[in-house]
């Protein structure tokens, strides 16, 4: 059986980030890839320059449409945009059963654009994050979503913990925006066990996508059907080659190379 992935995102005409990577990442990992589009951007390497959200009509047809005819084993959602989208979302989640469910609670991109509006986050936290079976902020983005600063390892882990009461199954709070200038250092945490997935910091502004793949190669172990620790450590694998090994396009924030894990390493850490 070939195992096939669903992506719920925003498209980046940029090819860096959103549906464009998500794509690049389940292809790379062997997963046949799907697509539900939230809304367009005009984007590139320097910032986003226009934000089109889809209706909730055309994301409604787009999940029923994948949903009669393909059954995707894992799924994942990035740019939701507002409020409305995020409940089409959750409630074909539900009627469809979809299970092994990665929310990547897309917040504000490199440069400073709003991915989601205000209002959403709530929605975010009651409808989409209870369905989940790990959600994957980053620091900033976790800290919006439990109301506390995060700056120690403590806090992380109190961050970690505040965040399973949503309801996710499980957490792995990136660390790319830690001031560690050695180590990019993500935790995850399932109720049980906290752990600490290390990778050497790269210096470079070649990380635009970082989150979205990250959260892509999990979506697609997932759907390979690997538990949910390994498949975070073969993504941690995955996101670490694709900034080492990196491509320069572009004259801002650069995409990251989805070739590289396949071309330099196959395994996980
Ligand atoms: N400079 C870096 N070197 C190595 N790994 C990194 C670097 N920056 C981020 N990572 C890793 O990339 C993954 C994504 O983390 P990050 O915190 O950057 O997510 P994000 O903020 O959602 O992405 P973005 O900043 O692109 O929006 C994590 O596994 C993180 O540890
Ligand atoms: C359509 C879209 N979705 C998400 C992101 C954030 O990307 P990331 O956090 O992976 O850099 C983005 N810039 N554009």
């Amino acid at each position: 059986m070939i195992p096939k992935a669903l992506t719920i995102a925003g498209s980046d005409s940029g090819g860096g980030a959103g549906i464009q990577a998500d794509l690049k990442t389940f292809q790379e990992l062997n997963v046949f890839g799907m697509s539900a589009i939230t809304a367009l951007t005009a984007q590139n390497t320097r910032g986003v320059q226009g934000v089109f959200p889809a209706s909730n009509e055309c994301v409604r047809q787009q999940l029923d449409s994948i949903a009669e005819d393909l059954k995707p084993q894992a799924i994942k959602t990035g740019m939701l945009y507002r409020s409305s989208i995020i409940q089409t979302v959750a409630e074909k989640i539900k009627t469809y059963g979809w299970s092994n469910v990665v929310v990547d609670p897309v917040m504000i991109a490199k440069g400073g654009a709003s991915l989601l509006q205000k209002e959403a986050i709530e929605t975010l936290k009651t409808n989409l994050i209870p369905l989940s079976t790990v959600i994957t902020p980053n620091i900033p983005e976790a800290e919006v979503l439990t109301g506390m600063k995060i700056k120690s390892n403590a806090d992380r882990k109190q961050a970690a913990e505040m965040l399973l009461v949503l309801g996710c199954r499980s957490v792995v709070i990136k660390g790319g925006h830690h001031e560690d200038n050695l180590e990019a250092i993500d935790l995850f945490f399932d109720g049980n066990d906290f752990v600490w997935l290390r990778g050497q910091r790269i210096q470079t502004r070649n990380t635009h996508g970082t989150g979205c793949t990250f959260s892509a190669a999990i979506t697609a172990e997932l759907a390979k059907g690997e538990n949910v620790l390994n498949a975070i450590r073969t993504a941690k694998s995955f996101i670490q080659a694709a900034i080492e090994h990196e491509l320069n396009i572009g004259s801002g924030h650069g995409p990251t190379n989805h070739w590289a894990f396949q071309t330099y390493r196959m395994g996980r850490p």
